[in-house]
Parts: structure tokens; C-alpha cells; sequence
């Protein structure tokens, strides 16, 4: 027997399909967040970070909360049917308003990816954000004097970035492969970073 799907869930899954999607992946403290900040300002995009999801579920206190907790603290990967859950959740909450979405922070892995093509949608193009590990060393250490993040210190931003540099390599190949992959480096100024950003996005309106 197949599976039975109710059509109020076809209907969100055609409106997933025809929405603009950006993955937007980098480092920790390479600058994603801010450059989809910028980029929500011009464009009108929604803006969904999958960490800022996780610290709301932690923040709540519920059941998952206090199960992935410790883990981010740590600077290790949550299970991908958690993100995806939330992620999922988040999306279809604003699918009726959105004029596309930044999806900040996803993929970490190439499975991440490959689920959420099967459950969501293919991205339309994945925007990498590129910098040495010395430049997100330092961002992270500067934001960590105003910040209230539990994963903004030294000891968490070895593992955050041993994370992100075993992970990532698959990755970009896997896109670079689909012909989605655009990278934009990020040494400089936020607003030349931006300005970059600017002529990858133009380019799929
Ligand atoms: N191009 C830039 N030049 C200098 N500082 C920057 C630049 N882009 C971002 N920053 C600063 O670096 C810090 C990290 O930036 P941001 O929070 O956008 O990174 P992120 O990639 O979202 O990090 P995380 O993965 O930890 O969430 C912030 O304090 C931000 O103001
Ligand atoms: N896509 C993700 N998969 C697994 N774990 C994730 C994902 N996005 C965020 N996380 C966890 C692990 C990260 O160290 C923290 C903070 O994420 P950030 O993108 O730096 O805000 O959350
Ligand atoms: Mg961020």
C-alpha cells in the first residue's frame, strides 16, 4: 500500500518546490549570519539559521532542548532529524510570506543535504562563505565579548572548526559536481563580502 499523503501537505510541498532556496554554509564566524542579515535587507528573504533554531529549543527547556544542549556547547553536530524537524517547521511557518529563504548553517554534512532534498526541496544554489581559520578564530573571539553564546570560547572553537574542516570537503564537492556550488570569499569588509553576495543572488532572480 503506498504512503497516503493529505493535500494540504502536497500543497506545502509544491510551494517549497517553487521557493527560491539558499544554503548558506561557511565556517563558524565566517560571516553567514551577517551577510543574510544584509542580504534580508535588500532582498526580502527569510532568514532561518539552523544553530539560532537549536539555541531557541535549548532556551525553551524541552525534552530536546536539554538533549542537544551539551552537544553544542561542545561544538559537535546535533542528529540531522532534529535540525531537519525544526527546520522543516520553521519553513513551512512562513512558506505563505516567504520570497525565499536563506538557510544558514545547513548542510554540515552531505546527508543533511540529501534529506532534505527528499523531505523539503533541492536548494537552488549554495552559497559558501570562505575565510582562514585564523579569520574565524578571531571574529568568533571578538563577538564572544558581547555575545551570550555558550560555544563562543576557545575551547569550543577547536572543535567547531575540526568539525567544520571534516565535514566540509565532501560537501562542496558534492555541489560543486550539481553546478550549485558559489563561492564567496571573506577576508574583507563585510560590505565588499556582501557586494559578492550580491552578484550570486542577482544572477537566480
Ligand atoms: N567581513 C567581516 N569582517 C569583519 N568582521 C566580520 C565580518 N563578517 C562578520 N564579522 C563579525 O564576525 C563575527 C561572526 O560573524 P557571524 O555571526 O555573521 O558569523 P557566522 O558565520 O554566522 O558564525 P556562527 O557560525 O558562529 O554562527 C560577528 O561579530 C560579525 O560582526
Ligand atoms: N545543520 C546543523 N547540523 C547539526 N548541528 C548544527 C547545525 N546547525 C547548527 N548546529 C549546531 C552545531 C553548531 O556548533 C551549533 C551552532 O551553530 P551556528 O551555525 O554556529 O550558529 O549548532
Ligand atoms: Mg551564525
Amino acid at each position: 500500500m503506498g504512503i497516503c499523503v493529505s493535500s494540504d501537505e502536497k500543497a506545502e510541498r509544491e510551494k517549497l518546490k517553487k521557493t527560491k532556496i539558499i544554503f548558506v554554509i561557511g565556517g563558524p564566524g565566517s560571516g553567514k549570519g551577517t551577510q543574510c542579515e544584509k542580504i534580508v535587507a535588500k532582498y526580502g528573504f527569510t532568514h532561518l539559521s539552523t544553530g539560532d533554531l537549536l539555541r531557541a529549543e535549548v532556551a525553551s527547556n524541552s525534552p530536546t532542548g536539554s538533549q542537544i544542549k551539551d552537544i553544542m556547547q561542545n561544538g559537535y553536530l546535533v542528529p540531522l532529524e532534529i535540525v531537519l524537524k525544526l527546520l522543516r517547521n520553521a519553513m513551512l511557518q512562513k512558506i505563505n510570506t516567504c520570497k525565499g529563504f536563506l538557510i544558514d548553517g545547513y548542510p554540515r554534512e552531505i546527508k543533511q543535504g540529501l534529506e532534505f532534498e527528499k523531505m523539503i526541496a533541492p536548494p537552488t544554489i549554495v552559497l559558501i562563505i570562505t575565510c582562514s581559520a585564523d579569520t574565524m578564530k578571531q571574529r568568533i573571539m571578538k563577538r564572544a565579548a558581547t555575545s551570550s553564546r555558550a560555544d563562543d570560547n576557545e575551547a569550543t572553537i577547536v572543535n567547531r572548526l575540526e568539525t567544520y574542516f571534516r565535514s566540509t570537503d565532501p560537501i562542496i564537492a558534492y555541489y560543486e559536481k550539481r553546478g550549485l556550488l558559489r563561492k564567496v570569499p571573506a577576508e574583507g569588509d563585510a560590505d565588499v563580502v556582501f557586494n559578492e553576495c550580491c552578484k550570486v543572488i542577482d544572477i537566480i532572480l
